[in-house]
């Protein structure tokens, strides 16, 4: 470090003696103060300018690392990757017939089948996915990988993300959003409250931002949930039934996402599709959803537990399978009409829809896990507790005639049929010999 070696070297060479007489000596021993004092200040300055150049390069070299890190993590950007994204979005019909979507949510469940649907009738799919952690990623990665099987490109990315959002909208005119990337789970709300918040609020309202700049505007089509009917118990539940009482937070934020999107038609002439799934089960599902956990345990010979509603009564869901779901979707984005603004401004009133897209059959829990232990040929150890305020609902119950008119929807599967084809993917995925006796 040089301003040390200054001073050391002072040290180390001092005048040579006798060369200076000894009335000189105090001149001398002034001198040499001065020099020290000299030696001591340039060294303070040296010390400075050194730290100073440290601080500099330090700093430096933290933006460089973290933008480095920024595009290693982001990993979206750059020519190759916008050319990923043109050619992923192209549809493969005849010109003007396919639809070219944005698809959040890509590597989830209802996310995965949906832009598969997509792809294999011939429209352009753009996928993105935050690949969170809330279930097993891999889960969401093997699905991504299915999606890259068939050339959808699933961008790894947030949907809170408003740059990625606008350049994804710059690259690409998108003529739909199919908006599916959301906090999910009823219960889980109690544990993290802010995640929903994050997701199905904050990210929902980034990308109609995104959506309404953008031109042409997409239609917009997002999943809201049958969770938002709340203490609702006139059965079966209609559109125009009350949602303004809902039992969880969850239910709370999807409720909220049907005002926003309501307000952003108002204003901006989005048009908006909001489609309330209710319960939807079936190959390559949610691993936090019973269906899928109790067939986990059940598997591993450990106990379920099942809540049952005030009075000891069952609780009860209209359980939609998949592929009954992925119609509906699809559906509506073809029946979609277009989105009225431009240039961020409303130019005419926009269509706004909400839809059940449910099964109209419930079945309950205990039913539920009985057609379970028949595919598996397993015996499930139950554990019967009482309903914990937890938020859920004791009973859904669709009310589809709205989606069956306007949009040709029809559910083809009942529960035992659909839970056989989610025991099969199931074993399989998992590696279960045929009769789910094979270690996990
Ligand atoms: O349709 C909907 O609106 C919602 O459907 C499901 O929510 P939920 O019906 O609660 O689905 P599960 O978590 O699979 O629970 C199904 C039933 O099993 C019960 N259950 C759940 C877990 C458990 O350990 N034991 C148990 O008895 C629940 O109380 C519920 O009655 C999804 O998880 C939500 O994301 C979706 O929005």
């Amino acid at each position: 470090m040089p301003p040390l070696l200054v001073a050391e070297e002072d040290d180390l060479f001092p005048p040579t003696p006798g060369k200076f007489k000894t009335d000189h000596h105090h001149l001398h021993r002034h001198h040499r103060h001065l020099r020290r004092c000299f030696a001591s200040t340039s060294a303070t300055f040296m010390w400075a300018l050194f730290l100073l150049a440290l601080a500099a390069s330090y700093l430096s070299l933290q933006g460089l690392l973290s933008s480095g890190n920024r595009l290693l993590a982001s990993s979206w950007g750059g020519i190759q990757w916008e050319k990923q994204v043109r050619v992923s979005a192209r549809p493969r019909r005849p010109a003007g017939a396919g639809h070219s979507v944005l698809v959040t949510g890509a590597a989830g469940f209802v996310g995965a089948h949906v832009s598969l649907a997509l792809r294999k009738r011939g429209d352009g799919v753009v996928g993105l996915d935050n690949f969170n952690p809330y279930y097993d990623p891999s889960l969401k990665r093997s699905r991504a990988s299915l999606l890259r099987a068939q050339k959808v490109f699933v961008v790894d990315g947030d949907v809170n993300d408003a740059r990625l959002l606008a350049k994804l909208f710059d690259v690409v005119a998108f003529t739909h959003v199919m908006h599916l990337a959301a906090q999910a789970g009823v219960r889980y709300a109690l544990e993290n409250p802010q995640s929903y918040v994050h997701s199905n609020v904050a990210g929902l309202v980034a990308l109609l931002e995104a959506s309404r700049s953008a031109n042409p505007q997409p239609a917009f089509v997002w999943a809201s949930s049958s969770s938002v009917y709340g203490l609702n118990d006139k059965s079966p539940f209609s559109e125009s039934d009350r949602t303004d009482r809902p039992a969880s937070l969850y239910a709370a934020t999807k409720k909220a996402g049907e005002e926003i999107t309501h307000a952003y038609n108002h204003i901006y002439g989005l048009s908006i599709t909001g489609l309330r799934f209710f319960t939807v089960y079936g190959p390559w599902g949610r691993p936090d959803m019973a269906y899928f956990s109790f067939t986990r345990n059940i598997l591993q010979g450990k106990p379920i537990t099942i809540y049952r509603g005030k009075n000891r009564v069952d609780l009860a869901r209209d359980f939609t399978y998949i592929d009954d779901v992925v119609k509906g979707c699809l559906a509506s984005l073809d029946t979609a009409r277009k989105s009225t603004g431009s240039g961020g401004k409303k130019r005419g009133p926009a269509q706004y829809r909400v839809f059940n897209l449910g099964n109209t059959s419930p079945v309950t829990v205990p039913e539920m896990v009985s057609m379970l232990e028949g595919h598996l040929g397993v015996r499930a150890r139950r554990r019967e507790v009482e309903m914990p305020g937890n938020g859920d609902v004791p009973f859904t119950h669709a009310n589809i005639s709205s989606a069956r008119r306007e949009l040709g929807y029809k559910p083809t599967t009942d529960l035992r049929t659909g839970l056989k084809r989610f025991v099969k993917w199931y074993l399989s995925y998992y590696g279960y010999s045929n009769h789910g006796k094979s270690a996990h």
